[in-house]
């Protein structure tokens, strides 16, 4: 009898360490298929919201919460995605009640919410799947094969102030059999789509969401009929028996044990994520920033990409230089921005040689032809990881216009300058010289002579007046003609300009009459000077009228001399004019001193 007990024993329970081991081994393999499809999850995730070029689709927002309960031994059920929901103590009520100390580890997991903001603006949320998965089924002592039927799931949608959007459940009614798609539900590690999807119609709050899974309350199990035998077996047999338990609980445990560390890299899995989750939000959030601020300045920018220089993207304002929408621009080529296949290839080769372009003056093409002058700078650089090129782009047409207007206005300005400049030379010519001979008139003689003479007095230094006039010139008007006698009036001054020095002045008093200003020159120098020119007339064949006609000059010289007292210019003039008419009174073609100068006359004939 008692052999016969410890045979059937020992069967049985080498027969539930396999069944145990094997579970255990199913248990470890769905552990570790949950952390993939998690960590699968986690990387799409990370795949959908990297940026995906400055104008391209709005980004993904991050939202909702991946909410995973472990149910553990103890019945105590804890979150372990980072926005789980609290340990549902109607969670852990049911676990206790159900299972006694032969608990079933596993997981709740309710993957993400997709959310669509449609054009009414009501946000809408859907489960994309839920899964429930056993990580551990115990048939012995307690749990019957049947028992997945007793269970279900009631799935409630809320958010953080507790509001409900909406509720589904999973599982059959309780009582029923269970249908096929509920036993692979709870069929270790499986995973099923949920059975349809939630949408919440009314906009939702500022807080956030959040899902709250229940286990329905099931019946608590009947113990198996066999079970009541067990207080008949002998004391040895029990003694063997909970010998053999107690060797499997230890066994147990260090599965347990493998469970937790397991558990304890999902969790760490799970914080990790959530940091990332974290930084993608900041990502996301300056990226939005970013483009924003694309948007918003003046300055046209376009990537494009380095091989074949296609545009990758822009902002607004890149496409309103270019006469079309950015989306427009968007997959052109570059290329064709260019008005100056030269510019083109300058540019090309500074980027291939790693140098950029800054602030260079380039006339761009419009898409429809149109030039326009810009300021445009481009530097290479790496576009969602592949080589770039950044070009920004200011309109300066306007700039260039009024400068080229401005350049218009300064010549126009600079030419009315030279004329006003020609003009006024003009005038001075007229207000200061004789038509006829060029030299001084009266006034401009008077006023420069006048200023001769002051300087003279203040320097002490000698200053003297030639009066001169040429000889019987009626006759020369009236034999020659008058053109004639201008002519000779000319040709006289010529004469004596070649004669005189460059700080003396020379000037035209009236008909024929001129007067020679000598500053620095006593009554020899001058007695020269004017001897020079009667000689020099006298001696020049004069051409007028077809004719040859001598022509002489009479001078009157007048002399203030340093130590005398102060002299006039008029007065000097009215001396000289004595001196001349007593030159003419003597005969003419002679040279006559002012009292004061020399004490006599000098002539020649
Ligand atoms: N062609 C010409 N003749 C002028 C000009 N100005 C004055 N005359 C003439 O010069 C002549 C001056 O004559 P007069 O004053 O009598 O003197 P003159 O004939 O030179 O005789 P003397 O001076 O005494 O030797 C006049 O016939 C004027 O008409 C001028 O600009 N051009």
């Amino acid at each position: 009898m008692l052999g016969a007990a410890w045979s059937l024993a020992n069967g049985y329970l080498q027969q539930r360490a396999r069944a145990e081991r094997a579970e255990a081994a199913i248990a470890l393999d769905t552990s570790l298929r949950t952390l993939e499809t998690a960590l699968a999850e986690q990387i799409a995730q990370l795949e959908d919201a990297l940026p995906r070029g400055i104008h391209g689709e709005r980004l993904s927002r991050l939202t909702g919460s991946s909410p995973v309960w472990r149910v553990a031994p103890d019945g105590s059920t804890r979150p372990l995605g980072r926005h789980g929901a609290p340990a549902d103590p109607l969670t852990r009520e049911l676990a206790l009640r159900a299972l006694g100390s032969a608990l079933p580890q596993g997981e709740l997991r309710f993957l993400p919410l997709a959310q669509a903001v449609q054009g009414d603006g009501v946000p809408r949320f859907a489960f994309r799947h839920a899964e429930l998965t056993v990580g551990k089924l115990t048939p012995w002592p307690l749990v019957r094969p049947n028992w997945p039927a007793r269970w279900s799931a009631r799935i409630e949608l809320k958010d953080g102030a507790g509001q409900e959007y909406g509720r589904f459940s999973l599982g059959p009614p309780a009582g029923a059999d269970a249908p096929p798609w509920w036993r692979d539900l709870v069929a270790p590690g499986l995973t099923r789509d949920a059975p349809e999807a939630l949408t919440v119609g009314r906009p939702l709050g500022a807080s956030s969401l959040r899902l709250e899974a229940r286990l329905a309350t099931p019946s608590l199990l009947p113990a198996p009929d066999w079970l009541v035998a067990l207080p008949l077996a002998s004391t040895a047999t029990a003694a063997l028996l909970l010998a053999l338990v107690a060797g499997q609980f230890r066994r147990r445990r260090r599965l347990q044990h493998q469970l937790d560390q397991l558990e304890q890299s999902h969790l760490l899995m799970s914080t990790s994520n959530g940091t990332l989750r974290e930084r993608l939000k900041q990502l996301t959030a300056s990226q939005r920033d970013l483009q924003t601020l694309l948007d918003t300045v003046q300055v046209g920018v376009l990537i494009l990409d380095a091989d074949h220089w296609q545009i990758r993207a822009c902002n607004q304002r890149a496409g309103a230089l270019f006469g079309c929408d950015a989306n427009d621009l968007t997959g052109q080529s570059g290329e064709r921005l260019f008005a100056s296949d030269t510019d083109l290839s300058i540019c090309r080769a500074l980027i291939a040689q790693g140098m950029p372009v800054i602030d260079r003056d380039l006339c761009l093409k419009r898409l429809d032809g149109r030039p326009f002058w810009s300021l445009v700078s481009m530097r290479g650089l790496f576009h969602n990881g592949q080589p770039a090129v950044a070009i920004s782009v200011v309109d300066v047409s306007e700039r260039i216009a009024h400068a080229e207007q401005l350049q218009a206005e300064k010549q126009a300005t600079e030419h009315a300058m030279r004329q006003l400049e020609s003009a006024q030379a003009e005038l001075v010519t007229l207000a200061t010289l004789d038509d006829l001979t060029g030299i001084a008139n009266r006034r401009h003689f008077m006023k420069s002579a006048g200023a001769l003479l002051e300087a003279a007095l203040r320097q002490r230094a000698p200053f003297a007046v030639l009066m001169i006039d040429i000889d019987y010139f009626k006759r020369v008007n009236d034999t020659l003609g008058h053109d004639a006698g201008d002519a000779i009036l000319s040709q006289t001054v010529a004469l004596c300009r070649v004669l005189i020095r460059q700080h003396d002045v020379f000037g035209r008093l009236g008909g024929e009459e001129f007067c020679l200003a000598l500053p620095e020159s006593d009554a020899l120098t001058a007695l020269t000077i004017a001897e020079r020119v009667r000689e020099r007339v006298a001696t020049h064949p004069f051409h007028a009228a077809g004719h040859t006609r001598q022509v002489t000059v009479s001078i009157g010289l007048a002399v203030w001399q340093p130590g005398g007292a102060p002299q006039t210019l008029a007065a000097l003039l009215k001396a000289a004019d004595e001196a001349l008419y007593r030159a003419k009174a003597d005969g003419r073609n002679r040279v006559a001193c002012a009292d004061g100068a020399r004490p006599h006359d000098v002539g020649v004939h």
